[in-house]
């Protein structure tokens, strides 16, 4: 038998519910009990279909990823599990009871502080700072990519285009743009497929304005992007289109009642050209500061 506990055994990996589906595969609720008398763990299980997105060595990455990763903001990995039978890989992680920010925001539309939101944007800023001190660049940070684990912490989850900038270089440049989340990319990423910490914080951007709308459908990045450019078009145009916007200085509309601080670092973030952009130490600072205010107005 193993000695690595991140090597699980299929046998001991008992099916509970579907949580949800990606361009990879599925991800299921499972419960891991090794005892096999339910004091097992709730686990979220990365079941990998080998496809025209994803291959197996794409998986492999994945897992190399976030087994490399340890941080609070960062969704912890829990180990591997191979189906000899199936010829299958799944990629096992903790399982976060809350699900995503979209569904969270949503669902606590009207109890959420605005202390609170600054505290997510705080985690997911130094979830982000971990990355880069390990050279990864996420290039899918989005609200849908950020998992509640409880009403005062989330974490960043699914690392499936995750690259390592390579020690010579500081970007990424990627052939097979696949299925582009490009309402959340940089105009670099759009018009060049360059990717660097400095695309990650303008997507950091997005997410601050999906937090401060409540991740309302209506203010979706996405649906906004689509009103602006015309909403008759489709193809490559979409992206030459957002790409002139952009460069003729549109940018999202900030969240209504946004406070001013937020739009000034959501602005920060989406400085065209990238050096100017702040860095992720940089925005941690600014947003703890502003909670620091926050919290004397809210005293006052
Ligand atoms: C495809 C999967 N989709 C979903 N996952 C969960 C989920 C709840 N709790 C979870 N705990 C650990 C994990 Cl890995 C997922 C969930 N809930 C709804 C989903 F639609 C997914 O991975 N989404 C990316 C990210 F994880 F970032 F949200």
């Amino acid at each position: 038998v193993s000695q690595d506990e991140t090597l699980l055994e299929e046998r001991h990996l008992r099916y509970v519910s579907l949580l949800g589906k990606g361009n990879f595969g599925t991800v299921e609720l499972c419960c891991y009990d090794p005892m096999g008398d339910n004091t097992g763990e709730l686990v979220a299980v990365k079941k990998l279909q080998p496809n025209k997105h994803s291959t197996l060595e794409d998986f492999q990455k994945e897992v190399k990823t976030l087994s490399a990763l340890h941080c609070d903001y960062i969704v912890k990995y829990r180990g591997v599990c191979y189906s000899m039978g199936r010829l299958t890989m799944s990629l096992v992680m903790e399982y976060l009871p809350y699900g995503s920010l979209i569904g969270y925001m949503e669902n606590h539309r009207n109890s959420i502080t605005i202390k609170r939101m600054l505290l997510f944007a705080f985690q997911i800023c130094k979830g982000m700072e971990h990355l880069q001190t390990q050279r990864y660049v996420h290039r899918d940070l989005a609200a849908r990519n950020i998992l509640v684990a409880s009403d005062s912490l989330v974490k960043i989850a699914d690392f499936g285009l995750t690259k390592v900038i390579p020690s010579d270089k500081e970007y990424y440049r990627v052939t097979q743009p696949g299925e582009s989340p490009i309402f959340w990319y940089a105009p670099e990423s759009i018009g060049e497929s360059r990717f660097s910490h400095k695309s990650d914080i303008w997507s950091f951007g997005v997410v601050l304005h999906e937090l401060f709308s409540y991740c309302d459908i209506n203010c979706n990045p996405k649906r906004l992007c689509m009103q602006e450019i015309g909403p008759n078009v489709q193809g490559t145009s979409i992206s030459m289109l957002l790409l002139n916007a952009l460069k003729n200085n549109w940018r999202l509309p900030v969240p209504p009642n946004c406070p001013p601080k937020v739009c000034s670092l959501i602005k920060q973030c989406w400085e065209y050209d990238f050096k100017d952009r702040p860095c992720f130490f940089i925005l941690a600072n600014q947003i703890e500061t502003i909670m620091q205010d926050e919290r004397e107005n809210s005293k006052g």
